[in-house]
């Protein structure tokens, strides 16, 4: 049985009739390749100068790229390849299993691939994942050693995320527990993803331009590269480091640091010959969680996480496009 999502089936029209068009999303010219600004957190338990250095080099990375690797994260190697080899089993499953409603015993709507709402090349993507809400976890299906897998790591990556978001904080002046009020285990979620070689790596994305709706995300990719983000006007890549994952600072970080952190828009591009993995951790608040600019005068509206997706579900449906932060603007 076939594991492949019917990309090809799904996306033939809009191919067709968009193969003489100019607005092809242009995802093959040479591409610069960048390293993210490196933060060491072991430098954290030196010495108490070091550790502002430390600090304040995540809080820079944040402002200027909104992007940064983190090295010796406490988060195991071992736990990480085990993550990966479990995510492969899964996705190796026939197509017609993984796209069924109770997919191991998830919500409808866990797994997802290509991009169900594309009506044109801009929105094409090459991808499937399992987008795991992690209140979900403990009804889903063990499934080889997924479940307890992700359990383990859910729970590292919930206590960096935190600490980071903590750290961040300080620059701010913003309370020092903000974060364990309005997150918990619970609040976040896990989406690992597949890229599958692409046939068409000219007319579509692995994952289609957007910014992430959180305070911060961890990735753990692999070394096949393929994710970029718009620095200054232009699109550059991220060069993978085996030994570090990135974080990125997703639009609540944005809005709650009154924009003074940067939630930049990435995407991965598709790759004609070899598959890729990576497992994004978004580190959310509850849904009630009001967010509000920590100075003032802000530059966002309050709103809380739950009016945030309403009005991401709502511009999807209606523009294709999640439009985002920009809808918060005063
Ligand atoms: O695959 C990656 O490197 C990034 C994935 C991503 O941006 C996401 O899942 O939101
Ligand atoms: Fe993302």
């Amino acid at each position: 049985m076939a594991i492949e999502p019917p990309f090809f089936e799904k996306y033939k029209a809009i191919l067709q009739s968009s193969a003489n068009e100019k607005e092809k999303p242009s995802t093959v010219e040479g591409f610069e390749e960048l390293e993210l600004p490196l933060i060491d957190l072991s430098h954290l338990n030196l010495g108490p100068l070091e550790r502002q250095e430390c600090i304040e080099k995540m809080g820079q990375a944040a402002i200027e790229w909104g992007f940064f690797q983190i090295v010796n994260h406490a988060v195991p190697d071992e736990l990480l390849n085990r993550l990966k080899q479990e995510q492969i089993k899964v996705f190796q499953q026939p197509f017609d299993k993984k796209s069924e409603n109770n997919f191991l015993n998830l919500s409808v709507q866990s797994y997802r691939w290509g991009n169900p709402l594309a009506t044109s090349l801009r929105n094409l993507s090459w991808s499937e994942a399992l987008h795991i809400s992690l209140k979900d976890i403990s009804k889903m299906d063990e499934y080889n050693k997924l479940r307890s897998t992700i359990e383990e790591y859910a729970e590292k990556a919930n206590f960096l995320a935190q600490r980071l978001a903590e750290y961040l904080a300080q620059n701010l002046g913003i309370k020092a527990n903000y974060f364990q009020e309005n997150c918990s285990p619970s609040s976040s979620s896990l989406r690992m993803n597949r890229y599958p070689p692409c046939p068409y790596p000219s007319m579509m994305f692995g994952i289609i331009p957007h910014t992430d709706t959180d305070f911060l995300t961890i990735v753990s990719q692999d070394q096949v590269g393929g994710l970029q983000l718009k620095r200054n006007g232009r699109w550059v890549s991220v060069k993978p480091n085996p030994k570090a994952l990135v974080v990125n600072i997703g639009d609540f970080y944005q809005a709650l640091s009154n924009g003074v952190y940067k939630s930049i828009t990435h995407r991965v591009i598709a790759n004609q010959e070899t598959e890729r993995y990576s497992a994004a951790y978004f580190y959310c608040p509850t849904y009630e969680t009001v967010i509000e600019s920590c100075s003032k005068p802000s530059l966002y509206k309050k709103f809380s996480f739950k009016e945030y997706r309403e009005q991401i579900q709502k511009d999807v449906k209606a523009t294709g496009d999640k439009v985002g932060l920009s809808r918060f603007l005063l």
